[in-house]
C-alpha cells in the first residue's frame, strides 16, 4: 500500500517534469496530408498556425487550434457521450455506431467502402447521408477524428489563393461547399456542418460514379451564431458571431477565385446556406462560375416530378398540372425554389405569364399565410404572397388548420388543396387536424410531402399521414420512412422526395458535357428526366420516385438529359478526348452509353511504385 502510494507521487513528479520541458524538434519528411495520416506524427487539431504554415496544413483542418489537454478532455468525452446525445432516440445510438463503423472504413479502404456503399445503398443511404448525417453533425466535436476536405475561416482572408494548393489531389472535378447555417432542418452548426458535404459527395460517388480522388468537401468557418456552441468548449470552430454583408460576400468571394483559379473546370455545390445567402450567392456566381445551389434547385426539380407524379397518379393529363391547388408550407430557399420552379412548369404548360400561373398556389411561414399585406415581406417571397381579394377573405397570416381546414367555419371558402407540401423544417406540424381536413381535398389522391429533414424535423410521418388522410393518399418525405401496412394485404407506399435524385446527375451531367455554367434549361431537363423514370403502373400504386437502390441508373439517365440540353444549348464544349461535335452528334442511347463509360466503380487496380 506504501509502495504503492509513493511510487505514484513519484512518477506524477516525474510527469509534472516531462511535462514542463521544452520537447526537442523532430525532423518530418513528410508535408500536408501525409503527415495527418501518419499516427507517429499527426496532432489533429493540435498543430499551431507556425507549424500548419511551415507544413502544408493550412485548410486541412479546422480552424480552431486545440491544445493536447483539451484533446484529450475531448475524447474522453466522446467516449462517454454516445448515451447522453441520442436520449430518448431508441435508434440513434446504433445508427451513429453503424456512422462510426462506416467512416473508419472511409479511412482506411475507400475502394472496399465505395463498394460496400454502393452494392447496400438502401441501408447505408440512412447512416451517411439523412437523417444520421444530421445526428453527426449535432455531434461533430465528439466524433471528429481524421480531417476530411477542407475548411477556409474568416481568418484565412488573404491566404486562400495560397492555402487552396495544400489539397493534395492534383484534379477536382466535385466540390460541395457549406457554410454551416442552415444544416437540414437542425438549423446553425457552425463548421459542424462539414458531415453535410462528406455525404452529399458520397452519394456523388456511389450514385454519379465521381472518382472519389477528385471531390472535396468545404467548410467555409465564417463564426457561427448558435449561441450553445459558441460556449462550447470543445467547438472546433471560430468562435465569434457570423460575418455579415460585404465582410461575409468577400471571403466567399476569395474562396471561388482560389477554387476556378486552381481548377477552372470544377463544379461547385452551395449546400445548407440560409435563405439570404443561398439567393445572393446563387444571384452573384451563376453567370460567372459552373455552380448551383442544391438546395434551391436540386430540391425544386426533385419536388416539381413528385408533383407532375400526382398529376398522373389521379389518372389526369399532365396539362392538368396547372389545376392543381397547392399549399407550400416554409418560405425558405426550398421552399421558394420549389414554387419558382413549378410556378415556371405551369407557365410553359398553358403558355400564360407566371402572374397567371401561381393563382393556385398558397405560400406559408412561420407567420402564416403569406399575402400582400405582410409587413415586411421578403423580397424573394413577394411574387407568391396573395392578394387578399383573391382568396376568399383567408386573412393575412392565416394559419396552416386555418388554409386548409377551418376555412369553412370562417365562411371562407375551402382551398380543398390537392397537395400539401412541407419545406418549413418543423417537425409536426402536420399534425392530425391539418392531416384529416386533407380528406376533403379535391384530388381523387391528394398528396402529402412531408419533405423537412431529418427525420424528426419531417413535418409528419407516413404512419400519421395514412391513418388521418386517408388510405387513398400519396406520400413522400424527405427522409426515409418505412412503407405503411393499410391492412387487407394493401400498402401505403412511402417515396423519398429528396435531392439525392437529382444533383448527382446534375453534377455528372454538367461535368461530362464541359459546360461552364449550369442553366435553367440544364437543370429543367434533369426534372422532366426524374418525372418520366416511372412506369404508369407503379405511379397508379402511389410509387412516384425510383428505389434508391437504382438511383445510380437514374442519375445516369439523369447526366444523359444533362449533357445533351448543354449540347442543346450550346454550352457544351466536352470533356477529355470527347469533344463537342462528338457529343452533338450522339444520339440519346450514345449519350447515356458516353455517361456510363465515365462513371468510376471501385475495383482494385494494380499499384506500381514510380520515383
Ligand atoms: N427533401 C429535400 O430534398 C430537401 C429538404 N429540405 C428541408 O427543408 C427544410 C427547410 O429548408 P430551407 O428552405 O433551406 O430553410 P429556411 O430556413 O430557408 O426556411 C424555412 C422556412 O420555414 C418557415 N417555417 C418555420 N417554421 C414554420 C412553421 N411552424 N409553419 C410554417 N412555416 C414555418 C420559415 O418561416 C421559413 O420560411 C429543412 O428541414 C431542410 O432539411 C431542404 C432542401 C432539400
Ligand atoms: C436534403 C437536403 O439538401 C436538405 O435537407 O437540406
Ligand atoms: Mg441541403
Amino acid at each position: 500500500m506504501w509502495k504503492a502510494a509513493r511510487f505514484a507521487a513519484s512518477s506524477l513528479r516525474r510527469s509534472r517534469r516531462l511535462s514542463t520541458a521544452i520537447p526537442g524538434p523532430c525532423i518530418v519528411h513528410k508535408r500536408g496530408a501525409d503527415i495527418l495520416h501518419d499516427p507517429w506524427f499527426n496532432k489533429d487539431t493540435g498543430f499551431p498556425y507556425t507549424e500548419r504554415d511551415r507544413l502544408g496544413l493550412r485548410g486541412l483542418l479546422p480552424p480552431r487550434v486545440i491544445s493536447f489537454e483539451q484533446q484529450y478532455a475531448r475524447f474522453m468525452e466522446s467516449y462517454r457521450s454516445l448515451e447522453k446525445n441520442t436520449q430518448g432516440q431508441k435508434n440513434s445510438v446504433v445508427s451513429l455506431s453503424k456512422w462510426r463503423i462506416l467512416n473508419r472504413l472511409h479511412d482506411r479502404n475507400e475502394t472496399l467502402y465505395y463498394r460496400v456503399l454502393i452494392d447496400n445503398i438502401k441501408d447505408f443511404a440512412p447512416i451517411i447521408y439523412t437523417p444520421t448525417v444530421g445526428l453527426v453533425c449535432q455531434n461533430y466535436s465528439g466524433l471528429f477524428r481524421r480531417p476530411r476536405g477542407m475548411y477556409f475561416s474568416a481568418k484565412d482572408k488573404g491566404e486562400m489563393m495560397s492555402m487552396i494548393y495544400n489539397w493534395p489531389a492534383q484534379e477536382v472535378d466535385m466540390i460541395v461547399l457549406t457554410d454551416g447555417s442552415r444544416i437540414l432542418g437542425l438549423g446553425d452548426l457552425g463548421v459542424q456542418g462539414i458531415g453535410i458535404p462528406i455525404g452529399k459527395l458520397d452519394m456523388y460517388v456511389a450514385a454519379a460514379g465521381f472518382n472519389p480522388q477528385r471531390v472535396l468537401p468545404v467548410m467555409l468557418d465564417v463564426g457561427t451564431n448558435n449561441q450553445k456552441l459558441l460556449e462550447d468548449r470543445l467547438y472546433l470552430g471560430l468562435r465569434q458571431p457570423r460575418l455579415e454583408g460585404e465582410e461575409y460576400l468577400s471571403i466567399v468571394d476569395e474562396f471561388m477565385e482560389a477554387v476556378f483559379t486552381r481548377w477552372p473546370k470544377a463544379i461547385v455545390q452551395f449546400e445548407d446556406f440560409q435563405m439570404k445567402w443561398a439567393f445572393e450567392t446563387l444571384h452573384r456566381y451563376r453567370k460567372k462560375f459552373c455552380m448551383f445551389n442544391d438546395d434551391i434547385q436540386g430540391t425544386a426539380g426533385v419536388a416539381l416530378a413528385g408533383l407532375l407524379g400526382t398529376v398522373r397518379a389521379q389518372g389526369r393529363p399532365l396539362s392538368d398540372f396547372v389545376k392543381q391547388k397547392i399549399v407550400v408550407v416554409g418560405a425558405g430557399s426550398a421552399g421558394l425554389g420549389v414554387l419558382n420552379t413549378a410556378i415556371q412548369a405551369a407557365a410553359r404548360m398553358t403558355g400564360n405569364d407566371e402572374t397567371t400561373a401561381n393563382k393556385l398556389f398558397f405560400l406559408l411561414d412561420k407567420d402564416g399565410l403569406v399575402t400582400k399585406q405582410r409587413n415586411n415581406l421578403d423580397p424573394a417571397a413577394a411574387p407568391f404572397a396573395k392578394d387578399p381579394s383573391e382568396i376568399d377573405g383567408l386573412r393575412e397570416g392565416a394559419s396552416l388548420v386555418e388554409v386548409v381546414s377551418l376555412a369553412e367555419l370562417l365562411e371562407v371558402k375551402k382551398i380543398r388543396p390537392h397537395v400539401l407540401l412541407g419545406l418549413s423544417g418543423k417537425g409536426g406540424i402536420f399534425n392530425e387536424e391539418v392531416l384529416k381536413a386533407m380528406r376533403d381535398s379535391d384530388s381523387s389522391k391528394p398528396a402529402i410531402f412531408a419533405m423537412s429533414n431529418p427525420t424528426m424535423n419531417a413535418e409528419c410521418t407516413a404512419a400519421d399521414a395514412f391513418k388521418h388522410a386517408g388510405d387513398n393518399i400519396v406520400f413522400a418525405s424527405g427522409s426515409p420512412f418505412e412503407n405503411v401496412d393499410l391492412g387487407n394485404g394493401k400498402i401505403g407506399y412511402v417515396n423519398q422526395a429528396n435531392n439525392m435524385y437529382l444533383f448527382p446527375g446534375i453534377g455528372l451531367g454538367t461535368l461530362l458535357s464541359g459546360a461552364h455554367f449550369i442553366s435553367d434549361g440544364m437543370l429543367q431537363a434533369a426534372a422532366e428526366c426524374l418525372a418520366s423514370y416511372m412506369t404508369d403502373e407503379d405511379i397508379q400504386k402511389g410509387i412516384l420516385y425510383p428505389s434508391i437502390n437504382s438511383i445510380r441508373h437514374i442519375t445516369t439517365e439523369v447526366g444523359a438529359a444533362v449533357v445533351r440540353a448543354a449540347v442543346e444549348e450550346g454550352l457544351a464544349e466536352g470533356h477529355g478526348d470527347v469533344g463537342y461535335r462528338e457529343l452533338k452528334h450522339m444520339s440519346k442511347e450514345e449519350t447515356v452509353e458516353y455517361v456510363t463509360r465515365n462513371m468510376w466503380f471501385p475495383v482494385y487496380n494494380p499499384l506500381v511504385h514510380e520515383k
